[in-house]
């Protein structure tokens, strides 16, 4: 249950890769693909044999637009892939996506470490379960719901005001007993944004890192890519590791992508040519 240990996260530097794992029919770039827990439990063990050190799983959508899932279905996706990962994989560390406690209590009684909210916490009996199961949390950034975000993309500054959110959240949790080094803070790319916040959240990544607390940076495959380049959804993995240039920088940053070889192959390189 639970007992998330976050030198295992960095132990091999980072940043270090966070595979995504969705068991959804509406995924924006993968939906469907392993929705079947066979298939999932198969995508999962390939992305750890490929370099991932988390395996996020995740049953509900939050790309714009995305209905809602009800707890139970969610918690039937999820939990039973998480259950096998666990049992298959126990030197993994593994991550719900999830801004639902009861899912999330679910999961980490089936082998989750890690919660990976969305809502950073939204609803107040999250951090209570996160607390008590002795997981980690990861608090990202989102301006609404993902039926609302993109409505209102507006900022005086941006990052000024997701840096702002994001302290007050990590306070949250530190407040409900969650240690510092089990915090993670991500600026939620694409969730409230315009291309132009994207891209200066990415341009300041450094800053929400001196906040203090361990990052998830999450660019694989999103549309401010499309924006940028006009490749579809699936064209874009160049754009995706390009996006990670910024996560070089960071001393504690897990970058949450679904092509772990290519950006674990990446990631081999640019550390390798980059200065220290
Ligand atoms: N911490 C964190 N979690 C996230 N969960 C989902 C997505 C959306 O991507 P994906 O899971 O591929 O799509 P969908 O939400 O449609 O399942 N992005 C993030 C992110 O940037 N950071």
């Amino acid at each position: 249950m639970g007992g998330f240990e976050p030198q295992r996260v960095f132990a091999g530097g980072s940043p270090a890769i966070m595979g995504i794992l969705n068991v959804t029919p509406d995924s924006f770039s993968d939906g469907g693909l392993f929705l079947e827990h066979q298939a999932a439990v198969a995508r999962g063990l390939e992305m750890l044999a490929e370099g991932a050190v988390i395996v996020d799983v995740g049953g509900e959508s939050t790309r714009p637009g995305a209905a809602p899932v009800p707890a139970d279905e969610e918690a039937a996706r999820v939990v039973p892939v998480l259950a096998a990962l666990a049992q298959k994989a126990p030197q993994a560390v593994l991550s719900v996506d999830t801004s639902k406690p009861d899912v999330a209590e679910k999961a980490l009684a089936a082998g989750a470490q890690l919660v990976n909210d969305v809502t950073a916490g939204g609803d107040p009996r999250m951090l209570e379960v996160v607390a008590e199961a002795g997981a980690g949390i990861v608090l990202m950034h989102m301006r609404g719901t993902p039926q609302t975000m993109q409505q209102d993309t507006r900022y005086t500054h941006v990052v000024a005001e997701v840096a702002e959110f994001l302290a007050a959240r990590a306070d949250a949790a530190l407040a409900a007993g969650v240690p510092k080094e089990r915090i993670f803070l991500d600026p939620g790319i694409g969730f409230g944004k315009d291309l132009e916040g994207n891209l200066a959240l990415l341009r300041a990544l450094a800053h929400l890192a001196a906040l203090g607390f361990a990052l998830v940076l999450g660019v694989s495959r999103k549309s401010f890519i499309g924006q940028l380049t006009g490749a579809a959804v699936g064209e874009r993995l160049p754009g995706s590791l390009a996006a990670l240039l910024p996560a070089l920088g960071c001393p504690q940053v897990v970058v949450r992508v679904h092509d772990v070889a290519a950006t674990k192959q990446f990631l081999q390189v640019a550390r390798a040519v980059r200065a220290a």
